[in-house]
């Protein structure tokens, strides 16, 4: 009997054992499947992000279709025959990739936009040629004699401001000095700082058109003379719309200097924006196609695209932009064209202007280089050319040095 129950004791514990060690067993895969399944069910809300660190451990991997825009389904590189661009079948391979985020360097916050125009004032008030330190010299005058207001009309006329506008700010704030009777330099100043914003017109509408309709992308097209800062521009616009909470996709179509690509594909990456890119040297309309077909698909909010702006003839011009704009628009329509111009040019910048306005419809302005010139005037004399606004302004080289443009805030800048 004391063998006998031994043996059961030991039965008993070892079936104890054993089914002690199954219920561990069954209760760690039951864990194991709840965990794994909530992971599969995250919001895909970072996708973008998640899948650049995909590809930059598993660089080699093939990437799966998922219709976010960031496999490279491109159209053939070269010449894209306008024609064809309504049944472009997703080509297999090509020269064009969305950019090689193997070598992405770690994504940065950008700064936000508000406030940034206080760079500009702080910058002008440096300058003691500026053309509101000017001014305000001359209206401060104990006596203003015709001498006088030739002086603020040759002064304004230095600083770009343009020989109509000119003319009408000057008859207006005469009129308004005498009228009212102005002698002290406050009240001549206010009088100043209102006729300059009306000459600016605050009626303008000045916000980017970014966003598209009905599930397209907004297209934004960055057009202007080589060197005025056009790649700079667009990367840095990619950056104020990443820091609005838009999901961005760039399109490198200046393939005439060949570091162009690399460059806006450098500001790309240091937002964690893609950059959709072509051979050196192929079709600007191709890679604009292609990006704004991979934004449409991948349910972008924006694309960019940067063009290359030589000036060779008006008519190749007219050629090439035309064509870029009329193939992105079997895509999807253009909602902003953004015309870059070098705020230190002077007239060579109002002439660049008008070739450009009329070979592609402008609905914005972007000055660059405002902190290179104390004459602040050139927003005056290119928004009375073109009837468009000036939207954005360049303040610097560093990356957050595009400020949205208001004109109480610029002619405060002008005047402090
Ligand atoms: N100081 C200053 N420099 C600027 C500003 N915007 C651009 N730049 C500089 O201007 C130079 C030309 O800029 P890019 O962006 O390469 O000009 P681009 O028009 O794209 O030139 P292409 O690619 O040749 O067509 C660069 O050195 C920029 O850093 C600005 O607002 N202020």
């Amino acid at each position: 009997m004391g063998r006998l129950g031994s043996w059961i004791v030991s039965d008993t514990t070892l079936f104890l054992f054993v089914a002690l060690v199954v219920a561990i067993l069954v209760i760690g895969v039951a864990v194991a499947l709840v965990i794994g399944s909530r992971g599969r069910a995250l919001p895909p809300a970072d996708t973008v992000d998640r899948r650049l660190d995909d590809l930059r451990e598993h660089p080699e991997a093939e990437p799966t279709p998922t219709g976010d825009g960031l496999e490279p389904a491109l159209p053939e590189p070269g010449e894209i025959d306008e024609a064809d661009t309504d049944n472009v079948e997703p080509p297999a391979e090509g020269d064009l990739a969305v950019d090689d985020v193997t070598t992405a360097p770690e994504v940065e916050q950008p700064a936000p936009t508000a406030g940034r125009l206080v760079r500009l004032r702080e910058r002008l008030s440096r300058s003691q040629s500026s053309l509101g330190k000017g001014l305000l010299a001359l209206l401060g005058r104990d006596r203003l004699d015709e001498d006088t207001w030739e002086e603020i009309e040759d002064t304004l006329l230095a600083a770009d401001v343009g020989v109509t506008p000119t003319q009408e700010l000057v008859e207006t704030l005469r009129t308004r000095i005498k009228v009212e009777g102005v002698v002290e330099p406050d009240r001549a100043k206010a009088i100043l700082r209102e006729e300059l914003i009306a000459q600016i017109d605050p009626s303008y509408d000045r916000s980017i058109a970014a966003t598209g309709a009905e599930g397209a992308p907004g297209v934004v097209l960055v057009v202007g003379v080589n060197g005025t800062g056009k790649t700079t521009t667009v990367g840095r616009l990619a950056r104020v719309l990443v820091a609005d909470g838009d999901t961005v996709l760039l399109g490198a179509a200046d393939t005439f200097r060949a570091a162009a690509a690399d460059q806006l594909q450098t500001w790309g990456e240091r937002v964690g924006v893609p950059t959709v890119r072509g051979p050196e040297g192929g079709d600007p309309a191709s890679i604009a196609f292609d990006a704004v077909k991979t934004g449409k698909e991948g349910g972008y909010d924006t694309v960019v695209v940067d063009t290359a702006g030589r000036l060779h003839t008006k008519a190749g011009l007219m050629d090439e932009l035309g064509k870029v704009k009329r193939v992105i628009e079997k895509q999807a329509p253009v909602t902003e064209v953004l015309l870059v111009i070098d705020a230190t040019t002077g007239q060579n910048g109002l002439t660049q202007a008008r070739v450009f306005a009329e070979v592609v419809d402008v609905t914005g302005i972007v000055l660059t280089k405002l902190d290179g010139t104390a004459k602040g005037g050139i927003v005056i004399a290119v928004q009375r050319e073109l009837g468009v606004p000036v939207k954005l302004v360049g303040l610097g080289e560093g990356a957050d040095d595009l400020a949205p443009f208001d004109p109480e805030g610029f002619v405060d800048a002008l005047l402090a």
